[in-house]
């Protein structure tokens, strides 16, 4: 795997993220390629590690095993037809991060018989605690599964899945995921300083409380209900808070507002399929 060559057409957020995950992993930057119109863009990779960074995608097809495109969704199209005819002679492992777009789309832009892995990340991938999913096209060996799963384990956890359409409850828990629990971030700050705490106690409180609950919910080996259960004391004040969530439909509402980020996804994936 050392040895691999991995190029990125697109070189903006989430490149930049699993392009420095795979230097922190011990990937030599020598092994990266990176093609993106934008030369501030590009300078920022190279001080990630001395990757090859330019502007020509086609270079990068030319010369690399595997290839992740991350360039967004609406203009995937487009670059895929311009590198279709390279594609067609190297045949190289294509991995897209892209949102709602179908390996089917992809394989048929890059003009057909592709090895596509799609795959969803999220943005903790910056700090190598993102989440992953992965699906396999039927022109995906074995040993490409090896390869991709090596290039997103670089970013955080992976796990595959058969069904591509699972990849849209993925892309609403997951890859949304992340701005949930910002969400809560705000409204807890804004709370507690609505109680009288100053802003900056506020934050302070709530960010760590955040990160103390997610690490206690990752190393714990009881389960998220246990561990709200061990905070609230019978007649508490946890157990105020909880029923007055409870009494509002919070349940109800987180279902159906990753309902509502899934069917969006599956629309984006029919808004591009064209
Ligand atoms: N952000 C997120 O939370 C997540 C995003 N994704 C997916 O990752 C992908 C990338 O997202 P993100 O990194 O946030 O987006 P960015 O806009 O940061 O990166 C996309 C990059 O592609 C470049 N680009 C545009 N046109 C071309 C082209 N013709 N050839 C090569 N590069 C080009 C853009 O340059 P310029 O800016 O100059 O146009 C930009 O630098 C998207 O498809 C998104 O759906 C997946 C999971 C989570
Ligand atoms: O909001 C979006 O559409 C993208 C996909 C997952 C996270 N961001």
């Amino acid at each position: 795997m050392l040895d691999l060559k991995i190029g990125f057409i697109g070189g903006g957020n989430m490149a930049a993220s699993i392009i420095g995950g795979l230097i922190a992993s011990g990937v030599p930057a020598e092994n990266i390629w990176a093609s993106d119109p934008s030369t501030e863009s590009l300078s920022k990779l190279t001080k990630l590690g001395a990757i090859h960074a330019g502007k020509d995608n086609n270079a990068v097809i030319n010369t690399v095993d595997v290839v992740v495109m991350a360039v967004k969704p609406q203009v995937m199209k487009t670059v895929a037809n311009d590198i279709a005819a390279a594609a067609q002679k190297a045949k190289p492992l294509v991995i897209s991060i892209a949102a709602g777009i179908t390996s089917d789309s992809l394989n048929n832009w890059l003009g057909g018989k592709i090895a596509i892995v799609r795959c969803m990340p999220n943005t903790p991938a910056l700090l190598q605690c993102g989440a992953t999913a992965l699906y396999a096209n039927t022109s995906v060996s074995s040993i490409q599964r090896q390869q991709a799963e090596h290039i997103l384990s670089a970013v955080g956890i992976n796990l595959w899945v058969e069904s591509e359409a699972q990849l849209d409850a993925v892309t609403a828990l997951s890859g949304s995921g992340p701005a949930y629990f910002f969400l809560l971030m705000e409204a807890m700050q804004a709370s507690g300083e609505a109680m009288g705490l100053s802003p900056e106690q506020s934050q302070k409180l709530t960010l760590q409380t955040a990160l103390g609950a997610a690490r206690m919910a990752v190393e714990s080996d009881v389960d998220a209900a246990e561990l709200r259960r061990r905070v609230t004391s019978p007649n508490g004040t946890t157990e105020r808070a909880i029923g007055i969530f409870e009494q509002g439909g919070l349940r109800e509402l987180v279902d159906r507002a990753l309902t509502g980020a899934k069917i969006r996804s599956e629309e984006l994936a029919q808004e591009l399929d064209s």
